[in-house]
Formats: C-alpha cells, structure tokens, sequence
C-alpha cells in the first residue's frame, strides 16, 4: 500500500505503508505504481517525494513473497518509470533503506537520508543479487570497487558514509521529509538527464580484468561453496563492461539461477529462523511475550580465564558495568592487562573511547554483594562450581541471578545449591565470547520464566543471538557435537586421515575441519570430562566402553602431551606451539597404523560422501531427539545454534534444514544402513520423530513444530 497527497502546493508526497519495514509487497508495489502515475498527471505538482511510514523508508522486497508465485507489478519496470520520470523524484530515507528499497531509492534523481539512516544492499546474504537493478546502477554512481564491496558483503551503511560514496546527495539531522519536500521545491523544473544513473558511464577502472580477478579469488575463499557472492561479482562485472540494457539482461539471468537456488532458499529460511528464536517459549507454556526481565544495571563474571576475559569485555562493550572476580592472582594480573587490550583494540575499530572504566578487577567474591546479575566461569568441574554457587547464594543481595556459563554440565545440580533455584540458568557463550554471535540460554526445570527473560534481553544488550533451550549434557550444541567428533574418531581408526576428514567437511563449507578446530580448543579439555566421566582411563586404550564403541584415539594423543595447537602438536603438526598453521603430520599417520595394526582393523578407502555422511547425518538424528525431548523448540534453533555456533555453512540453512533439502527419507535409509553396520553405536539408530515425520511424507521444516507438539500430545 502506498498513500498519496500533495504537500506545500506543489509537492506530490507517496508514502509507502507496510509495518513493519515497508517491505515492498504486491500491493505496495502497486500502490507506488498507482501514486505515482496520480503525482504525474497532476498538474499541480512539480516535484515528488517518496518516504516510508513510521520512520522506515523500506525493507526492500518482500521475503515471504519469494516463496509463492510473483504477483503484482514487477520491480524493474516500476523503477524504472520513476527514473523516467518528468518530474524530480525525491527518495526521503528514514530508518532502512536496504535492497529493493535502495534500488527504488536509486531509481529516484536524488536521495535525502537522516542522519541515522542505515543504506544497503544485503541481497548476498539471502543468496540473491540485488536483480532490481542495484547490480548496475550502483556501480555507475559510486564506482567498481566501491560497489563491488557493498554488493558481496551485503553491509549496511551510515548516512555519513552513503554521503561520502555518493549514494546520497543530503544528510540531515532534522525531520527528513521536510528536509526532502524543501529540496524538492529547489529542484522542480530543473532539468533531469543529468539524474539518471542507468545512463551513466560506469567510472572507468584502470586494469579492470587484474581488479575482477582478484576479487573473485577474495570472494570464493571467503564465500566457501556460496554461489550468491559469484554471481555478484559476475552482476557488476557486467555493469562495468556492458552498456545498461545488456547489464541489466545478465543480471537478470543470473538471478533467476540464485532465485530457484536450495542455497537461496536456505539463506531465507535462516534469516527468519534467527527472528525465531527471539520469540522463546517454554516447556511450561512460558513464552517471550509474556514474561517480564528483571533490570540488570550492573553485573559480575566470576573466573578470568579464556571464558571470563571474553564475556566481561562484551559486557562492557554493552555500556553495562562489571565486577569481575579471579581466585588466582598472577591470573587476575594477566587478565586484567588482556581485557584492557582488547577493550582498546575493540574502542579503535568502532571509533569509540574504550570503556575500561566499565570493570573492575577483584580476587574477593564478597565484592559481589550489590550484582543484579552473575555469571560464572570458572573451571569445567561440578564440585568447584556447585561451591562457586553455595558462596554467591550467601553473598548476593536476594533477586540476584545466578548464571552458567558451563559447556554442558547440570545447571539443575547448580541450581540446588542456591536458596532461589528458579533464579539459575545457563548463559552459554561461545569461544571468543566478546566475538562470536551466538548464546545458549540454558532453562532447568526450576528456572523461571522471569530468569529467562533476563538472560535473553541481556544476550540482545550485548549483541547475541539468544536462544533458550532445556537443560541435558551438552544442551543442544555440544550434546550434538560430541558425536559428530567421536564418528570423525572412528573414521580414522577405519582408515581415513584427519586432512581427508577435514577436507571433506570444509568443501562442504565449515570454516574448519573437526581436526583442526579440536587443535584450535584444545583436546586436553574433552579427555578432562572424559576422566571426570570415568570413561578416559589413562593407559587404556579398550574400544569399548560401557557396553558400546569407543575410540580411545584423542586419550591416547593427550597421555603423549599432544593438546593440539598450544603444545604445538595434536591431530596436527605445528611448527612451534602456539602456531596456527597446520601440516599434516607423518608420526600421527604412523600412530594410526600401529594403532589399527594393534587392534587387528584393516584400513579400507573412505570417499568423501561417506565422511559427510557420517559425520553428519548422527548430528542430525541427535537433533531430531532433542526435538523429541523438547530440549529446543524448533528446528530453528537448533539451526540458529548450528550456524553462528560453530560454523555450519549458513547457505545450507543448519542442520535441521539441510536434513530436509537431502530428504528425510535418504537421512532415515542412511542412518539405519549405518546403524546396521555398526550396531554398537546405538546414536546411529533413527530416532522416532525422524521416523514419524517420514512416515506422514517429510512435511517441510516449518512444519514440524505442529508434529512434535501433536507428538508431545500423544505422549
Ligand atoms: C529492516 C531491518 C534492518 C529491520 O530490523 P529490526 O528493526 O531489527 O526488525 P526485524 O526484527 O529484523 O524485523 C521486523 C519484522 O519484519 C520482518 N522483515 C524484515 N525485513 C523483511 C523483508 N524484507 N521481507 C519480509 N519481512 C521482513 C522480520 O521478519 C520481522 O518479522 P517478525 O519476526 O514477524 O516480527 C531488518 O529487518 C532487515 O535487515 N531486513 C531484511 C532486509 C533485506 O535483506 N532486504 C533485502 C530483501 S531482498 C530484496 O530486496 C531483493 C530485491 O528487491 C530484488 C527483487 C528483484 C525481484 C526480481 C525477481 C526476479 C526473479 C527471477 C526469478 C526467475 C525465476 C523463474 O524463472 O521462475
Ligand atoms: N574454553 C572454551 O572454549 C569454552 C569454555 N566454556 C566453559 O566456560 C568455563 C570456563 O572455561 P575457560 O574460560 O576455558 O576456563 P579457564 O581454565 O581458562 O579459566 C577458568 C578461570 O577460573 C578461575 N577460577 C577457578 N576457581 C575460581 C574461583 N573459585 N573463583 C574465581 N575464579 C576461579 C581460574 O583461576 C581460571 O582463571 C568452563 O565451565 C567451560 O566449560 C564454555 C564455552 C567455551
């Protein structure tokens, strides 16, 4: 919908209305259609001004649109009308012009943007391209390179720099309609050739063909199996060699190969996935809309170790102030040197003064006794924490809550050692906390409502994405993980190496290989839980173990002092400890041999389709359980936790979405080929939701929340 009135006398004005972004859908885009055929015939007006209600320009296209079939007027043609107009077209921008919206913007003779206004073209990050003529029009007004980066990286930009690009002719800190309808008035009856930016040159490029290379190279490093990023770089390669009307054809074509791409479609389901999991519910019927947060003015982290330097930071960064405690003095010391780094370091990118007077630095946990809200991060040892939580019980003031920040022991256990359980939760944050995007908030039985709602808003102060969960080892991330490092284990005791496990799962498109990134944490960490779970006894290396397969092979390289890249050598070699270069390494190919020599295994070809599928595949039978048992609400979450958590390939949605674009069936018939195979890994028989869910015809992934509730229902 867009409303038309005249303003100022001469002052056609169209505002588009479509809460809550002004997303461009069929009817609004026939209502711009409409108005401004109206503003046009009208001879009374001189000039127009396009805005957006409630101070949103506009969202860009519709995403929900992409699913159906495309109704209502196209978008080229429609901007295109506007740039032909006869009579100064004024973009006001308030809010977002991100898009579809900046390609309107575009087609406008000028654009007036406040001061606040965020401008983009984040196409790329749904696997599109803007194809409404963004690809071709930018790169005319603001230049190769400059667009070039915006299109394959999908950044938002601030009025100031839109200004300093070009791709504004005003900023204004006032009210921006008045300052567009101002201009308006100043440009009508100027002439107008001069402001269509599809007839300009594109600005000529001294070695274009060296410039496309090397950004293409940059782009398939970093896109990691993404075609959205190519096809970009293709667009506006065509902008820069072909006159406008053939650009506009190639962008055409290349869009209609990312349009109909699975790689679209995930990048679309995770984009409202990540909106989801805002939107909480327990177990218990509490949900996000119903449940108020306490205030949280200040906080404390308990523990500066890698966890506690990371969390306190992004605390800090949040505006919030923070106590920190740390039991070890040479620690406190060092910590307190490396959180003032990484404040100022942090300060320096975003242009900010550092705020290190935000924490304060302690070794007494009675300076606590004032925090609305604690988190714990000391040692990964249930007996240190459940005495960690005695001591705040009596410290903190009543109403404080006691958070976790536990990789997966019992929260319900901490909990009991409190005087107000229901004030315990997890916050589960992720290595480097004061980096990574991701938060669990873990809920036992008895946490409230209310300390759910803290833990989340808290999350969304410091820039997280939060998503609640139930309480069970590992919560869903590591729970799900554990398997798929223990396959990848297996794998190499049946003959593969880590650089051909690694290989396999980062040309699906994970940052790192399972290898890699268990020399990058550390594998000491994983055998002290395993000691502490009696499973790891050192001098053993039995591969079975409570009744079931194990693989001793990660105990065996620790006993020999091999943690991974800090002692310099793990599943890889390094050239000194500390280093992050990996080499493969032969003593490890040699151990391996020795070790299936000694336990009577023939090494067999593994191919890459089985290292996915095993190491995949049991990830996302754990994750149909965990639906099952409702520790996650959603396939959602879990796909939320999947991606910003530990690397899965955003363009393959998350696990639970990628289950579904493979097929539910071929999951099922793999897991029990598997699982008949190896019938002493009882985690690779499938599960009975996945099973359910085949059985009624693999319903598409947002619909499975309707059948584990009519599950949870029957049970
Ligand atoms: C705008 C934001 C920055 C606002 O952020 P914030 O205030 O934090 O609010 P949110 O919580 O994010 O959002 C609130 C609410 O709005 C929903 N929403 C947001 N944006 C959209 C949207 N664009 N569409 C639909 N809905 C949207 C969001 O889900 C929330 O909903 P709720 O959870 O229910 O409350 C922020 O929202 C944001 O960043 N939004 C996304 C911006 C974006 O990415 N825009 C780009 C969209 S894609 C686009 O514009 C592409 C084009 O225009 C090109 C179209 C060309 C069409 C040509 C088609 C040619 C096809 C050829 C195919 C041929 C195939 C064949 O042959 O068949
Ligand atoms: N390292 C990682 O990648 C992740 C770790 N976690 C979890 O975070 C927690 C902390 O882990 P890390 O930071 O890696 O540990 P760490 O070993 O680096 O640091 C722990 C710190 O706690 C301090 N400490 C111990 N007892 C204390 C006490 N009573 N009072 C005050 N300080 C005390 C220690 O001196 C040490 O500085 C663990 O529960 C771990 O499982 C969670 C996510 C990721």
């Amino acid at each position: 919908m867009a409303q038309y009135s005249r303003i100022s006398g001469s002052v056609g004005l169209i505002t588009l209305k479509n809460p809550p972004v002004n997303a461009l859908s069929a009817a609004v885009r026939q209502g711009i259609v409409d108005t401004v055929e109206k503003a046009l015939c009208d001879p009374q007006v001189k000039s127009v001004v396009i805005c957006g209600q409630d101070g949103v320009f506009c969202g860009g296209a519709d995403v929900k649109e992409f699913e159906k079939s495309m109704s209502g007027p196209p978008l080229i043609p429609m901007i295109h009308s506007i740039e032909c107009a006869t009579k100064p077209m004024v973009a006001a921008i308030e809010g977002s012009a991100l898009g579809g919206g900046l390609e309107l913007a575009l087609g406008c003779h000028y654009r007036i943007a406040h001061s606040k206004a965020r401008l983009g073209l984040p196409e790329v990050t749904l696997g599109l391209l803007p194809a409404a003529g963004g690809s071709q029009r930018l790169p005319r007004l603001i230049g190769v390179p400059a667009a070039l980066d915006l299109i394959t990286t999908g950044r938002h930009v601030t009025a100031a720099e839109a200004l300093q690009l070009g791709i504004v002719d005003q900023v204004t800190d006032h009210k921006t309609v008045d300052a567009a309808v101002k201009f308006a008035l100043s440009v009508a009856g100027k002439p107008l050739d001069a402001r269509r930016i599809s007839t300009y040159p594109c600005p000529v490029v001294t070695d274009l063909d060296a410039l496309f290379e090397d950004v293409m190279q940059k782009v398939r490093q970093s896109a990691r199996g993404a075609i959205a990023p190519i096809a970009c770089v293709q667009a506006v390669r065509a902008a820069a060699t072909l006159p406008y009307t053939r650009g506009m054809e190639r962008e055409k074509e290349l869009m209609a190969t990312l349009f109909t791409s699975g790689q679209a479609r995930a990048l679309q389901y995770n984009f409202f996935a990540q909106r989801a999991v805002g939107k909480w519910r327990m177990p218990s019927g509490a949900r996000w809309d119903t449940s108020t947060p306490r205030p949280v003015h200040k906080v404390a982290v308990i523990g500066l170790g890698t966890m506690g330097r990371g969390i306190a930071v992004a605390l800090a960064q949040a505006g919030l102030p923070v106590v920190t405690v740390e039991a070890q003095e040479k620690q406190l010391m060092e910590a307190k040197r490396v959180m003032s780094d990484m404040l100022k370091r942090g300060a320096k990118r975003r242009g900010v003064a550092p705020p290190l007077d935000k924490i304060s630095y302690s070794s007494n946990i009675q300076d606590l006794a004032d925090v609305d809200l604690v988190i714990e991060a000391v040692f990964e040892d249930m007996d240190l924490k459940k005495k960690v939580f005695l001591q705040l019980s009596a410290v903190c003031k009543p109403g404080t809550l006691l958070c976790t920040n536990t990789s997966g022991l019992d929260v319900d256990q901490l909990a009991s050692q409190t005087r107000n359980p229901e004030l315990v939760v997890g916050m589960h944050f992720f290595a480097p906390a004061h980096v990574m995007k991701l938060l669990e908030v873990v809920y036992g039985p008895r946490s409230s409502p209310q300390a759910v709602a803290t833990a989340m808003q808290l999350g969304k102060k410091m820039g997280k994405i939060s998503v609640a969960v139930g309480n069970c080892r590992g919560f869903v991330g590591n729970r799900m993980l554990k398997l798929y490092t223990e396959q990848a284990s297996f794998l190499l005791e049946e003959g593969a190496t880590p650089d051909l496990v690694d290989r396999a799962i980062e040309e699906f498109g994970f940052p790192m290989g399972v290898f890699r990134m268990s020399d990058l944490s550390g594998l000491d960490i994983g055998w002290r839980v395993r000691k502490e779970m009696k499973l790891a006894v050192p001098g053993q290396s039995a591969r079975i173990r409570e009744g079931r397969r194990y693989s001793p092979l990660g105990d065996l390289l620790c006993e020999q002092g091999r943690f991974g890249q800090k002692t310099g050598r793990g599943w890889y070699r390094y050239n000194k400890p500390g280093d992050r270069v990996a080499h493969s390494d032969p003593w490890l190919h040699h151990f391996l041999e020795e070790y299936r020599a000694q336990h009577g295994l023939v090494a067999r070809r593994i191919d890459q389709q089985e290292i996915l599928e095993r190491c995949l595949y049991p990830m996302i039978n754990e994750g149909f359980r965990i639906l099952q048992d409702g520790i996650a609400a959603g396939p959602e979450d879990i796909d939320v936790i999947y991606v910003f958590g530990y690397g899965w390939p955003r363009h393959c949605g998350g696990p639970m979405f990628y289950a579904s674009m493979v097929g539910l069936e071929k999951v099922l018939e793999r897991l029990e080929h598997y699982y008949q195979a190896h019938p002493d890994v009882p985690y690779l028989q499938p599960c009975s939701l996945l099973r359910r869910l085949v059985a009624i015809g693999s319903p598409p992934v947002q619909k499975w929340r309707e059948v584990i509730k009519n599950l949870h229902s029957q049970l």
